[in-house]
């Protein structure tokens, strides 16, 4: 498989805070990678320098091999790469239709009520199109936000803790959504449910305190003693 997304050397401090550092990544063509870590070990970081929502203090980003490391974000995501981030990109009053139209029409779609009537159908949002998004439980926010990165018909799609105030039962509706995704879409999922991204991904890589920890095969990283010591002894709480 080839690289579509490969990071060399990519850091960001925060004054003395070594947030990322040093970091080597290779995303591949069609795959689910997941990124996990404890908490502080720098993914969203990461992810934001990837998607180019902060900018990098060294290192490069290539895209189909295509240097990207300067490239505003906006047109990252022309190229197609999307980053939902939290809930804080949904606009609470305005309805499911709206925010997903705005996702669609960001790109130029054709035919916008089309496309979000696809994405809601992807992500199983379908008869909530007149629902305002600030009333929606925030599970279905979560998959509200899905939808509107999958509007945008990314390439690479970078998802940051999708499954966080998921209800159980949705989260094998999330995962078989994902699932749905590739080969398509490449899938970055930053996930904290370690049976979600064991069960979900094709590698992952550990980031602690930064630095890549290890990368592998789900079975590989969960044979993995460094991995192990960081999520269960270390000085910092297990995410
Ligand atoms: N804008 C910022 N200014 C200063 N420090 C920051 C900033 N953003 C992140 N940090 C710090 O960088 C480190 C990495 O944070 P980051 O959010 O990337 O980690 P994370 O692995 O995503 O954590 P979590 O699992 O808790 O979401 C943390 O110590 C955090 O406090």
């Amino acid at each position: 498989m080839a690289a579509v997304i490969e990071a060399k050397g990519l850091t960001r401090h925060f004054g003395g805070l070594r947030a990322v550092d040093g970091v080597d990544f290779s995303l591949e063509h069609g795959e689910i990678h997941g990124l996990i870590g404890p908490n502080g070990a720098g993914k969203t970081t990461f992810v934001s320098l990837l998607s180019g929502r902060i900018p990098v203090q060294s290192g490069v980003i290539t895209l189909n091999g295509e240097d990207i490391t300067h490239l505003p974000a906006h047109l990252r995501v022309r190229k197609g790469v999307a980053y939902t981030f939290q809930i804080t990109s949904v606009y609470p009053r305005l309805s499911v239709f709206d925010n997903v139209a705005l996702a669609a029409q960001s790109r130029g779609a054709a035919d916008v009520p089309a496309e979000v009537a696809r994405a809601l159908a992807q992500v199983g949002l379908t008869g909530l199109d007149l629902s305002i998004a600030g009333t929606l439980s925030y599970g279905h926010q979560r998959l509200l936000e899905v939808a509107m990165g999958l509007a945008l018909r990314p390439s690479v799609l970078i998802l940051d803790e999708p499954t966080q105030g998921l209800a159980s039962g949705e989260i094998d509706g999330f995962k078989a959504l994902i699932r749905s995704l590739v080969p398509q879409t490449t899938i970055l999922l930053i996930e904290h449910n370690m049976d979600v991204v064991m069960d979900l991904a094709d590698r992952i890589t550990v980031l602690n305190f930064g630095q890549v920890l290890a990368v592998g095969t789900p079975d590989e990283i969960r044979r993995n003693r460094a991995v192990q010591d960081a999520y269960l002894g270390g000085d910092h709480a297990a995410g």
